[in-house]
């Protein structure tokens, strides 16, 4: 084993701070041992991103690793345990708008290939942590690669719209072969170190502790011709033969046309793979360093950069996580009530492995509860996401009772029961008598407000809401609702669970409906007035489909039954009873006992695999609706456009978000740009509502919106604050300050 040995004096004499300008935008640095093996380092925290200062800094490290006759073979690794996360993302926009724009091919061609992969000395990766996007191109660019067994690594550039930009596209296929590459690119997904040896992607495994002394004594055995002096870019063992090779990319091209219609990016990948077995290695790079510059620019790029950077600023919340609170431990939690949601939620907290009570009225309730939460884990076993042995752990986390006894020492109850207010509030007062002083007491209510859940209780600053999304354990969205009471350490210790079940949270503030079901009332309601007014159920479904949403308004409606539809309805006439639209149509059809996909019947009919076809008698049922209703059929709405439909149906959503802005129930645009995503199915390559409706412009979607509300009513006056923008020509992710500076 390899000892660096570095004395004080001779480590400083040779250690080389490569860093360039004075922003703190990362570099390298360079020691060299006694043993003659420079060790570069990639310094640029968090996550050791590649930021243009990083990569000139590791080619001027290259370049003096090189030159110096005291330098006999390189080492690159990362600081702090961790490789590098990729390209800097952030720096995506500079390119965009060209403010930085290094020549073609600097980075793929001058700087990994002709630097680091040319290098008359040979280099080891040594990989802890993670090493992606960029940072295992990188790392695929030295000769040989050594990691711990859980570094994670991958190429997930795909997820922003792009393709591996540094020669990724052209290195990985020569070294796992091109099945397992374009499963791994495709897909995004990393593999774990373990599996890359497995793979051949890395030539070795070591402990965090031996990898960097590993990876010199690799590195001078490559010297000495102990081991293979590889360069990647050129090897061809593991590709298929170009017939063979052929096929599976005609297959690969079939799966992500089915997988995702509206994308490009990732035929372009395909091509530039393709573009690289066929013409050579070098063709293809240049291929990709072209195909990498058109798409950064792309409307997809954009939209998923956008989103990348709005999901990690969720949990940033000012006026609570800027006061420096500490999140509290929380070490066991309670949930009323086993239902489809109270199971689900529990599923996810075991999952996250806190210790559950789960509280239910009766036996048979409580069993019942307990066996969902068990076929919830059971699926996973099935689908080889849990070990069985951790499926029993998990189990051993859940504890069923039917009293309050053991609410004496949780530290949060979250309670699933009913919507029924009265219910919530004797359940909210035997809580406060029950549970400690400390204890955080959420309500999983979708729509009910939470002070009036909380009215007969004076603990109003522990009260939160814990909105999951159904199945909880699988849906990736929480909204934690805040009333004016809450105090930010409730919010605090509710965000910090949410990342330990890997939630992403949303804070929001305390409405009927929320973010999300706020947002989401008027995509069914725009749907009822146009059918109303002569446009096709099913057309509009499948226009939406098309656009990127997993179901369109009718499907959805009948996924989560009309009961539901109608309880929630009323809460929504109820409160904003001047622009819901009272539309007879769901309730005509639950009177006849068609009430959704449970019984097999409600906009569409469903056959034994819950398969949905269209249903000629479905037209009575809207007849019947516009009579009472008192419209006529309007011949334009019988013939729309797919983009008039795609309107007429966001167009108001978009509207309902702007007011959830004005109210101060969302903080930041971008929150609801993530709601819609996770929680309405919003396709992430728009960027989420807001972003996708400020790629169109204010001014229009209010001159739309003016003209619809004219012609069909209230329901879709623009609100005012749409309004303020359209009027001033800025965008609807523009702050109340944005708006103001500009008056
Ligand atoms: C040309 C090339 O082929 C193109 C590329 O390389 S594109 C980049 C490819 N790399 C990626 O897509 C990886 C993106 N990052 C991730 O998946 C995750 O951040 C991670 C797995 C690295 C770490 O996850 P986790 O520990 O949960 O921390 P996470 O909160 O996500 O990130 C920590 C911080 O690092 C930042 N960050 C992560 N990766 C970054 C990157 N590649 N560039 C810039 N910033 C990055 C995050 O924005 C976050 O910043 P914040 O603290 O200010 O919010």
């Amino acid at each position: 084993m390899r000892i660096l040995q570095f004395e004080s004096s001779e480590t400083k004499a040779k250690q080389s701070h490569h860093s360039t300008m004075a922003g703190n935008r990362g570099h390298t640095l360079m020691e060299v041992g006694r043993d003659g093996v420079a060790i570069i380092t990639i310094v640029n925290p968090p996550v050791n991103s590649l930021s243009f200062d990083v990569l000139r800094s590791l080619k001027e490290s290259f370049d003096e690793a090189v030159r110096r006759d005291d330098v006999k073979a390189i080492v690159v690794t990362g600081a702090k345990g961790k490789f590098s996360g990729g390209f800097d993302i952030s720096a995506f926009g500079g390119l965009q708008e060209a403010k930085e724009r290094p020549k073609p091919g600097w980075i793929s061609v001058e700087i990994i290939t002709d630097t680091i992969e040319a290098a008359r000395k040979p280099s080891v990766a040594a990989i802890d942590g993670l090493a992606l996007g960029g940072g295992l191109e990188v790392a695929m660019a030295c000769n040989a690669r050594l990691s711990t067994p859980t570094a994670q690594l991958g190429l997930p550039e795909l997820q922003l719209g792009i393709i591996p930009g540094f020669g990724g596209t052209q290195r990985l296929p020569r070294l796992v072969g091109l099945t397992k590459a374009l499963e791994i690119i495709l897909a995004s997904k990393p593999v774990k170190g373990k599996e890359a040896f497995s793979l051949g992607l890395v030539d070795g495994l070591a402990s965090p502790n031996d990898l960097v002394n590993n990876a010199c004594k690799l590195a001078l055995d490559i010297l000495g011709h102990r081991r293979p002096w590889t360069a990647s870019l050129y090897k061809t063992d593991k590709l298929e033969p170009l017939g063979e090779a052929r096929e599976i990319l005609k297959f690969a091209r079939a799966q992500a046309r089915k997988r995702a219609p509206n994308l490009h990016h990732p035929l372009v990948c395909i091509d530039v793979i393709e573009a690289g077995i066929a013409a050579g290695p070098r063709t293809g790079l240049w291929k990709e360093a072209e195909a990498f510059e058109v798409l950064l620019r792309s409307d997809a790029c954009k939209s998923l950069v956008h989103v990348f950077f709005a999901q990690r600023g969720t949990s940033k919340v000012p006026g609570v996580t800027d006061r420096g609170l500490v999140p509290r431990q929380v070490t066991k939690v309670a949930i009323l009530g086993g239902g489809l949601m109270g199971s689900g939620i529990a599923t996810a907290l075991i999952l996250g492995n806190y210790p559950v009570v789960l509280k239910e009225v009766n036996e048979k309730f409580l069993d019942a509860g307990i066996n969902r939460i068990k076929a919830n884990l059971q699926s996973r076993v099935k689908k080889g996401k849990m070990t069985k042995e951790n499926f029993e752990k998990a189990m051993s986390l859940v504890k069923g009772v039917l009293d309050y006894e053991s609410f004496r020492d949780v530290d949060m109850v979250i309670e699933a029961v009913i919507e029924n207010v009265s219910l919530k509030q004797q359940i909210f007062a035997d809580l406060e008598k029950y549970c400690p002083p400390h204890c955080i007491l959420a309500s999983n209510t979708s729509t009910i407000d939470l002070n009036l859940i909380g009215e007969k209780i004076k603990s109003q600053d522990r009260i939160v809401g814990a909105h999951f999304f159904s199945p909880a354990h699988v849906m990736p969205l929480l909204e934690i609702v805040r009333t004016k009471q809450t105090s930010p350490q409730v919010i605090v210790d509710v965000l910090n669970i949410s990342k330990k079940i890997k939630k992403t949270p949303v804070v929001v503030g305390n409405c009927t409906g929320f973010a999300v079901n706020r947002m989401f009332f008027p995509y069914t309601q725009a749907g009822l007035l146009l059918v109303e007014r002569g446009a096709d159920v099913y057309q509009i479904d499948r226009v939406i489909t098309k656009f990127g949403m997993p179901m369109g308004p009718f499907r959805l409606a009948d996924l989560v039954g009309f009961g539901v539809a109608i309880a929630t309805g009323m809460q929504f006439i109820q409160n904003f009873p001047d622009r819901t639209y009272k539309s007879m149509l769901i309730p005509l059809l639950q009177e006849d006992k068609r009430a959704g996909e449970t019984t097999r019947k409600g906009f569409y009919l469903y056959d034994d695999k819950r398969k949905a076809s269209p249903d000629p008698e479905l037209k009575n049922y809207v007849e019947k609706a516009r009579s009472i209703s008192g419209v006529s059929v309007d011949p334009k709405l019988t013939k729309l456009q797919e983009k008039d439909i795609i309107e007429m149906i966001f167009f108001p959503v978009v509207n309902e978000a702007c007011r959830v802005l004005d109210e101060g129930i969302a903080v930041k645009a971008a929150d609801l740009d993530i709601s819609a995503i996770m929680g309405m199915g919003f396709p992430p390559y728009r960027g989420g509502i807001i972003f996708w409706a400020d790629s169109l412009g204010s001014k229009y979607i209010y001159s739309r919106l003016e003209k619809w509300s004219e012609l069909y009513g209230e329901f879709f006056k623009p609100c005012a604050y749409l309004a303020a923008r359209a009027v001033k020509g800025i965008p609807l992710s523009a702050s109340v300050e944005q708006v103001k500076s500009r008056m």
